[in-house]
């Protein structure tokens, strides 16, 4: 199965069978020549806590955490330790990235994996080289948790570099869930009935990439529940494919056209809210409804009133980002899904209320850690080295993705069945006698 095509692995797979036993030996005391020259992760954690003030001072003692056991699973390393009183949770949290680039500390974080993707036919010292001073190799996250201990989890999976889209992974998706890429812990899918989305991304990271799997992935779970209100104001094609969809609404490509289809949520919204108090619902799973409304926005800036210049087009926009804010504020439980998407995450941008209600998001490289700061709360988001690599924030947690690349073609295999034939606005206005109009195909407005 061409699940997951991760070159690292692959190549190491292949120059496996090259290692002769001499090369072996070879490779076995350069090793232990390594090793003895760098530290063990438990060694470094011991260190960076020492350097960098993680410690409390008792008597002439200088006191830091204690290791209490470790563990080793299969995405790398868990170490329980200690806490010293004085020291907080908080103070480690804070110490993380202190962690992370200690453990990624270049001169002793050679594995033995790292001998394996060694072919010792070639140039044996270059490749020592490159795997000392490519991080690719070596990247090693850090995770903290505290459960009156505290658990340092070195995660040393290596994360694919490039992860091609197959339809298997559908098979594994619950109701509402959608693929949404490999993590250190194994792949991961994302549960829509979660609620809105916020979506960042410099340009060319990957943004558009998942938007069109996320539109693939629900047409091809849930075709008879899921309705779409797609709004690209990016000026380019994206969503062009998914305009003739049955569960396509609205295809809103200006100021205008978004403030249209975003009323008509509006009402909907209402008339749903309305249905709800009457019937004494309080939310979309006890009224039994199984269709959920979708409404992607992209890009937020060019709905911003704080960004749109004219004061008509200001007002549009004013009324745009009060409908979303609606939709972000009591959408949800009357099954409304916001994936509210941006490039350039500014808090001008991005609606503080809108960001509030996301309680999922998704971001690819961002320009600086500002950005960041405005779409995670934290920094982190500008350090994403490749497109497709993400950061996923829920109220569980944070991982780092990789997400999947889907082409074009497999997007339109999977939504063909969906593709129903729509009037063009022009087409609307023609008026046919009522005999010719009984033999045409029987049209859906846009
Ligand atoms: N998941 C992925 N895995 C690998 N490469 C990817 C992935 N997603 C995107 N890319 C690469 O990045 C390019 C740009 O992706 P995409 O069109 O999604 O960018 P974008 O962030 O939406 O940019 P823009 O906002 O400018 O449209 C793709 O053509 C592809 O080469």
């Amino acid at each position: 199965m061409q699940l997951f095509i991760n070159k690292y692995l692959k190549g190491g797979g292949v120059m496996l069978f090259e290692i002769a036993t001499t090369s072996l030996m070879a490779g076995l005391v350069g090793y232990s020549y390594l090793k003895k020259n760098g530290l063990s992760d438990v060694d470094k954690i011991q260190k960076i806590c020492l350097n960098c003030g993680l410690t409390i001072k008792e008597g002439n003692d200088i006191k830091t955490i204690h290791l209490y056991r470790k563990k080793r699973h299969d995405w790398g390393m868990e170490y329980v330790y200690r806490i010293p009183l004085g020291l907080s949770f908080h103070d480690f949290e804070k110490r993380l990235n202190h962690l992370r680039d200690g453990l990624n500390n270049k001169k002793s974080t050679i594995e033995l994996s790292d001998l394996f993707k060694l072919n010792f036919k070639t140039n044996i010292i270059k490749r020592v080289k490159d795997i000392l001073n490519n991080g690719k190799y070596m990247q090693k996250d850090v995770e903290l948790e505290y459960d009156g201990m505290l658990h340092i989890k070195v995660l040393n999976q290596p994360l694919p570099v490039e992860l091609f889209f197959d339809e298997e992974l559908f098979s594994k998706c619950n109701e509402w869930q959608i693929p949404l890429g490999q993590t250190r812990y194994g792949f991961t899918y994302h549960d829509t009935e979660r609620g809105h989305i916020t979506l960042a991304g410099a340009t060319r990271k990957g943004k558009t990439v998942f938007l069109k799997l996320f539109i693939t992935s629900l047409i091809h779970q849930q075709p008879e529940n899921t309705k779409l209100t797609l709004i690209d104001l990016k000026g380019g094609l994206a969503f062009t494919r998914f305009k003739d969809l049955k569960q396509v609404e609205t295809v809103a490509t200006d100021l205008n056209s978004t403030l249209k289809a975003l009323k008509s949520v509006k009402n909907e919204m209402n008339q749903t809210k309305e249905w709800f108090d009457k019937n004494g619902c309080e939310d979309i799973k006890e009224a039994g409804i199984d269709t959920r409304h979708f409404i992607i926005v992209d890009e937020a800036a060019q709905i911003s009133p704080q960004i749109i210049t004219g004061k008509e087009e200001k007002e549009k926009a004013r009324q745009c980002e009060e409908v979303l804010s609606e939709i972000a504020r009591i959408g949800a439980g009357l099954g409304y899904r916001l994936v509210y998407c941006s490039q350039y995450p500014t808090a001008d941008v991005m609606n503080k209320q809108i960001k509030q209600n996301c309680d999922t998001v998704i971001t690819y490289k961002l320009r600086d850690a500002i950005a960041s700061r405005v779409v995670l709360d934290e920094s982190g988001a500008e350090d994403l080295p490749i497109p497709g690599r993400a950061i996923y924030k829920t109220p569980d947690g944070v991982q780092i993705v990789q997400t999947p690349f889907i082409t074009n073609e497999q997007i339109e295999k999977i939504i063909k069945p969906n593709i129903v034939m729509k009037a063009r606005k022009e087409d609307i206005a023609i008026e046919e006698p009522a005999e010719a109009r009984r033999n045409t195909f029987e049209l859906e407005e846009m």
